[in-house]
């Protein structure tokens, strides 16, 4: 027993913090110090009876004022309550058993506030009166529910585990393989904690980033467990040595470490054991996932070398714990077969589905020139809090966006520096733009890319001297923002320093991050967001996974992101609090999106691609609940009503329109030129506005097609090519035509009819229509139509004499055209005449 277990008095402040993470509530500490002074058994004998050995001695009151705040410090919670305390006096000295002796008079309770609404039921357990301890072995005959709680308490404040967190302990406890998949922000890493709070055994995590395992670690030192992180970010080299010789409760490893500390390993799986592998983010280990890292497939070795028919010390096969929050199903077979995970791997399964989560998609060009209409509100937002006077923040990064079109240049700029400085800046920032042209978006991460405390960052030419803002402004760093935070998510770095800039200048407190950017600059950025100095923070994917931060209320997607997965995981960073937070996906629904990453197979450049595309249609979506369609992405179901929350649940879907006059054209045209038959039927006497078979090479081009069709029927001249490519997207989905390329892009390139588009053509006069929801980008054309804008219906006209001369006669007018005004072609002033030139011709054809 310790000095102070024994009764000696210690400061008030150590016997409250003792306390509080005790569970104790705050007032009924205060109060009994004010009796019986600071010893921290007659306090616990004052709280649990009302009466104490000690008198009551002067002075406690002054003590207890002093010793407020070290003590919220210590447990911000404060509030909970527990049953028997002698439990916890029993793990806190290390003694083997105590006796709580009394039925408890307060029992747990959930908190509703820890609890995220998203997750499974809670359980909550009711402490048993009977002997109980930690040992060493929790597969002892003590009750092992007790157990958890009583560490969940003791370390978290937090009075129940969630199903799905006991279902993972289950199979730990049953030294079982397991894969857990549950909602961002639902609590798993206390699946892979707990664990090495009941053993002495050590528990060794995998995870992917330097930043995220730095936070964890400082997280677990806050609720007093030891726990350190290895690899090329560990800037002390002894700490390596500590974690194998079993120094440490929890070891976070990225996986490149892993394979190199084999050996080492396999001694500490000997003395002083290893309690559990644990994958974390185990979506990596996929090449189907949208964050894959080829040395998580190497993890295998874990499974092949930690088992009990290999190391003959061990009674059974080390178990491994894989842990994600965005797994699809193809992701989680390749998942349990690349790890070699065994064959009794427990699946633990929760709803993907976060409630508190309200998805928006909003149609914009995702350009500078779209930011004062895009960010009106959000600035809006912020500044109506502080009464903004158009005072702007300091400018992170004098920084000028290479763009021509950046909208915002005109605005007031602050930046006071003198001239030199300001030309070595923009040298700078030359430099900075042109490296970061090369290599625009942020690859897949690599475990050192994101390092925000402990170098090891990717090698940056630039200093790390640029200025930061937020302090200057009237709101102090400490007050908390009614708002939240808001994260920007930008496809390119170029892009966060642009959009940042912006904001700054707007009056938010706003910083970039990418991971071109300075070490120390995105210490900053965290630090400052995690303590809510930040408003807003715009960063590429590099800002990670795993960021727990409770307050965070808006998630904002400028442009598409890689894939729903990654959409997901991003997302999920609002709202971890279980409050109402926004995640608002803008998308240029006008433009295909084709950013891929850098390096890729075939095989690769293939799943990119669905990935995108199922992002792209997801966005174009007008029919189907936001939240439906992202939980079915992993395979849930979702109940009839759909979430209620998003865009589409509130606008409820567009009019339904009659597709088939157009469909019968398309899919008519693809089986000509095909030449497929359409059984017990002539094809020359179907009703087929196109007569004749065009040859459009091998594989008909889905932008040729649409161009013969405008060409051939007046009446579609005016029907842009994105109405088309709805149409093709609607009639993919009905099965009617399919991709006939190796490599399916994100929009059809290459149509071919399928067995049921040909039945539909054959049986289409008796069908009374196609009817189906236009998506996004259909009803952007119907609004907006535009006629003839590809360069091929420019060339097309070129052999008809009278659009010839028109043209000829309009080339000098066309050099002539002014930097930035509308592009037309040569020869037309409206695109009526336009218009009507072509349809003249095409007549004439006729
Ligand atoms: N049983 C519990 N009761 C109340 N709160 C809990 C419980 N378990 C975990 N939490 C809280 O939930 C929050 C999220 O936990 P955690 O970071 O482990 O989530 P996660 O599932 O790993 O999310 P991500 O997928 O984003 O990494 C933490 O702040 C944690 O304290
Ligand atoms: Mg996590």
């Amino acid at each position: 027993m310790d000095a102070n277990s024994a009764g000696t008095d210690v400061s008030a402040d150590h016997v409250i913090a003792e306390l509080l993470e005790m569970g104790f509530e705050f007032d009924k500490i205060s109060e009994a110090i004010g009796v019986v002074g600071p010893c921290r058994a007659d306090v616990v004998e004052f709280v649990l009876n009302g009466s104490g050995s000690a008198q009551r001695k002067p002075g406690g009151g002054s003590q207890r004022r002093s010793s407020d705040r070290s003590a919220r410090l210590a447990n911000p919670r404060g509030k909970f309550k527990q049953s028997s305390i002698t439990d916890h006096i029993a793990s806190t000295t290390g003694s083997k058993t105590e006796s709580c002796g009394e039925e408890p008079s307060t029992s747990y309770s959930c908190l509703a506030a820890n609890m995220n609404p998203a997750s499974t039921a809670a359980l909550c357990f009711q402490p048993k009166p009977k002997h109980q301890t930690l040992v060493d072995d929790p597969r002892g005959e003590f009750d092992r529910t007790d157990k958890i709680c009583a560490v969940l308490q003791k370390h978290f404040g937090f009075s129940c585990v969630k199903s799905f967190q006991k279902e993972a302990l289950d199979a730990w406890f049953a030294h079982k393989d397991c894969l857990v998949l549950a909602a961002t922000g639902s609590g798993k890493s206390l699946c892979f904690q707990i664990p090495a709070l009941l053993t002495t055994k050590v528990v060794v995590v995998i995870s992917p980033l330097i930043s995220l395992m730095h936070d964890q670690c400082l997280k677990l030192a806050k609720h007093g467990i030891s726990a350190c992180f290895l690899g090329s970010g560990q800037p002390d080299n002894r700490v390596e040595g500590k974690a194998m010789a079993g120094m440490y409760k929890i070891i976070y490893v990225c996986p490149e470490t892993v394979l190199r500390l084999m050996e080492p390993l396999k001694k500490l799986a000997e003395k002083p054991g290893i309690a559990l592998f644990a994958i974390d983010e185990v979506h990596c280990v996929s090449k189907w996932g949208h964050d894959f890292r080829p040395d998580y497939r190497k993890l295998s070795v874990l499974r092949q070398n930690f088992c009990s028919s290999k190391l003959k010390f061990l009674e059974h096969d080390i178990p491994l714990m894989a842990l994600t929050a965005t797994a699809t199903l193809p992701v989680r077979e390749d998942i349990l077969k690349s790890l070699k995970m065994s064959e009794l791997t427990v699946v633990v399964l929760t709803s993907f589905f976060r409630q508190n989560l309200r998805f928006n998609v909003k149609h914009s060009k995702t350009s500078a020139s779209s930011y004062g209409k895009d960010f009106q509100e959000l600035i809006g937002t912020y500044n109506a809090s502080r009464n903004f006077k158009g005072k702007s923040q300091k400018i992170l990064h004098e920084v000028e966006p290479e763009s021509e079109s950046s909208s915002y240049e005109s605005l007031d700029d602050s930046a006071s520096d003198d001239e030199d400085a300001i030309a070595d800046k923009t040298k700078l920032a030359k430099s900075f733009v042109k490296e970061n042209a090369e290599h625009e978006l942020d690859q897949y991460p690599g475990v050192d890319d994101f390092d925000v405390s402990c170098g090891e960052f990717l090698e940056s030419s630039r200093p790390e001297s640029f200025a930061f803002p937020v302090q200057s402004h009237e709101t102090s760093s400490s007050e908390s923002l009614d708002q939240g935070p808001t994260i920007v998510y930008v496809p390119t770095r170029k892009g966060t320093v642009e959009l940042a800039n912006y904001l700054c200048k707007s009056g938010l407190k706003a910083a970039a991050y990418n991971a071109k950017m300075p070490r120390s600059h995105l210490r900053q950025v965290h630090e400052q967001f995690h303590s809510n100095a930040l408003e807003v923070v715009v960063a590429t994917i590099a800002f990670g996974m795993g960021i727990d931060k409770s307050n965070v209320r808006r998630i904002i997607h400028y442009g598409l992101p890689q894939s729903l997965e990654a959409y997901y995981q991003e997302a999920g960073r609002a709202g971890r609090d279980g409050k109402l937070s926004d995640c608002t996906l803008y998308c240029n629904f006008m433009r295909t999106p084709t950013l891929l990453p850098n390096k890729r197979s075939d095989e690769q450049t293939r799943a990119a691609y669905r990935m995108l595309r199922d992002c792209f249609h997801y966005a174009l979506n007008t029919s189907t609940c936001r939240a439906r369609i992202l939980v079915k992405y992993f395979g849930e179901e979702f109940g009839p009503d759909g979430c209620q929350m998003c865009d589409v649940c509130i606008n409820g879907p567009p009019e339904m329109h009659d597709f088939k006059e157009e469909a019968v054209v398309f899919m008519n045209v693809l089986q000509a030129q095909a030449g497929q038959a359409i059984e017990g039927m002539d094809y020359n006497s179907t009703d087929c506005y196109i007569s004749g078979r065009r040859n459009f090479g091998a594989v008909p081009d889905f932008r040729t097609i649409v161009s013969y069709i405008r060409e051939k029927i007046p009446r579609f001249a005016v029907t842009d090519k994105i109405w088309w490519q709805g149409l093709a997207r609607i009639l993919e989905d009905m099965g009617y035509i399919q991709e006939a390329a190796e490599i399916p892009r994100v929009l059809i390139q290459h149509p071919e009819l399928t067995r049921a588009g040909l039945n539909f053509l054959s049986s289409q006069p008796d069908k009374e229509g196609l009817y189906a929801y236009p998506d996004a980008a259909t009803l952007l054309a119907i609004s907006n139509p535009k006629s003839f804008s590809s360069s091929s219906e420019w060339g097309r006209g070129w052999a008809d004499p009278e659009i010839r001369r028109q043209r000829l006669a309009g080339k000098t007018g066309r050099r002539k055209r002014k930097r930035g005004s509308r592009r037309q072609p040569a020869g037309f002033t409206t695109a009526k005449e336009r218009l009507s030139a072509i349809l003249s011709k095409s007549k004439r054809r006729k």
